[in-house]
């Protein structure tokens, strides 16, 4: 039936269904220039990204950065597909889709989640956050956790996200009840499921010889050191995670440093600069590195090409020695674990189950019985 109103399974609002929408930033369809240009010209045409006059940076985007980054971007993209037994497509989309997947079997688990539906969305590309609206709205979804793949917020990134919900639920009639999870930057699941991740890394690949040198970098994605200075929050958020995951790990700030990576444009942006810090390390002929991005619960294109191959060429050109890239938490079981706790904690005091009739009359009867003391109570004021 389209009108859900009069469709007898879900009138009155008897229907109680949560739903969980988790937001990525989103990744071309193809590695190809044609399908890559589409992707950055919806993200950098984000008035949250990209706070330049939009006249100005029309002509910068469309004469200039489309052109030339279409094609570069493009290039690397191919160079970390993935065709494997993860999944297939870019890395973003496959191992936000494991994610989702992981978190949508774990509330299964439990009966009273087991019919929470989850979904997943990209703020720029595919899937859309439309789509995903729209495919939990049929399913019968009425109240909605939006859950952003973002553990440190910023404005460019988890209040776009947002911006874009707000922009779908303004097209509804009978929108459903909306909540936000703004940040986890310090949440003890996610700390404990990056900790877990160096230390899984580790037992492999050895512990790095810190007294003798080695680092461990901590790098985030960067953001215009502006944003910082007209009250984004993204940067005192990454430096609690860094020192967090440190702390656990019984490292000094000289040992695992923490650096911004990503730098777009030629502005200012958050600082110590990944790219120069490795370099320096290189310099002073560090022995080992190794390089994690706690930020980035996905791997991506920032992670494998900018950090995994780029990084190594710049720390192993200018004299340093072995080069370690710690994987991103992906589909690792103790982060599905966080996003399933950040989820529980998020839903709390949402019923997710129809009630049967005979709890509907027994609400109906409560009612009456509340309705009945609070008459009682006004006529003896009175
Ligand atoms: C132009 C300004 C940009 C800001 C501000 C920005 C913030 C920001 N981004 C992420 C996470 C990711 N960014 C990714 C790619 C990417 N980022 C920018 C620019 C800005 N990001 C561009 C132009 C691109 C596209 C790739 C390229 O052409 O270089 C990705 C990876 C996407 C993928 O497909 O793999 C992620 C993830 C955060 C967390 C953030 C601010 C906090
Ligand atoms: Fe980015
Ligand atoms: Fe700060």
């Amino acid at each position: 039936m389209e009108n859900i109103i009069l469709d007898t399974d879900k009138a009155h609002a008897v229907s109680q269904k949560v739903g969980i929408l988790v937001v990525n930033l989103g990744t071309p369809d193809a590695p190809t220039a044609k399908a890559v240009r589409p992707y950055l010209k919806q993200f950098l045409s984000d008035p949250r990204v990209i706070e330049v006059p939009k006249i100005i940076w029309w002509f910068i985007l469309n004469g200039i950065i489309l052109p030339f980054r279409s094609s570069a971007s493009a290039k690397k993209y191919a160079s970390v597909w993935m065709n494997g037994s993860s999944g297939t497509g870019a890395p973003l989309l496959v191992h936000s889709q494991n994610q989702t997947l992981g978190l949508e079997q774990k509330l299964a688990t439990n009966e009273s989640t087991k019919d929470v539906k989850v979904a997943l969305a990209m703020r720029y590309g595919n899937p859309s956050i439309e789509k995903a609206m729209n495919d939990l709205e049929s399913e019968g979804v009425n109240r909605l956790l939006v859950l952003p793949l973002y553990p440190q917020y910023s404005a460019t990134t988890t209040a776009s996200s947002f911006d874009a919900v707000f922009q779908v639920h303004a097209q509804k009639r009978n929108p459903p009840a909306l909540r936000m999870v703004k940040n986890y930057h310090d949440h003890p699941a996610y700390i404990a499921a990056l900790v877990q991740q160096v230390r899984d890394y580790w037992a492999v690949h050895g512990v790095p010889d810190f007294k003798n040198g080695d680092k461990l970098v901590m790098s985030f994605h960067g953001v215009p050191k502006r944003t910082l200075l007209r009250g984004d929050p993204y940067h005192c958020e990454c430096h609690k995670t860094g020192r967090l995951v440190r702390e656990a790990l019984g490292l000094s700030a000289d040992e695992a440093i923490l650096s911004f990576q990503s730098r777009f444009g030629k502005a200012e942006w958050l600082k110590p600069y990944t790219a120069p810090l490795l370099e320096t390390l290189g310099r002073a002929n560090t022995n080992r590195l190794d390089i994690f991005c706690p930020g980035f619960p996905a791997d991506c294109l920032e992670t494998l090409e900018e950090i995994a191959m780029e990084g190594k060429e710049i720390f192993t050109h200018a004299g340093g020695k072995t080069y370690h890239v710690i994987p991103c938490l992906n589909d690792q079981p103790a982060w599905i674990d966080a996003l399933h706790t950040i989820a529980l904690e998020n839903i709390a005091g949402w019923k997710t189950q129809v009630p049967t009739p005979a709890e509907l009359l027994e609400r109906v009867a409560m009612g009456q019985e509340v309705e009945k003391r609070m008459l009682a109570s006004s006529s003896d004021i009175a």
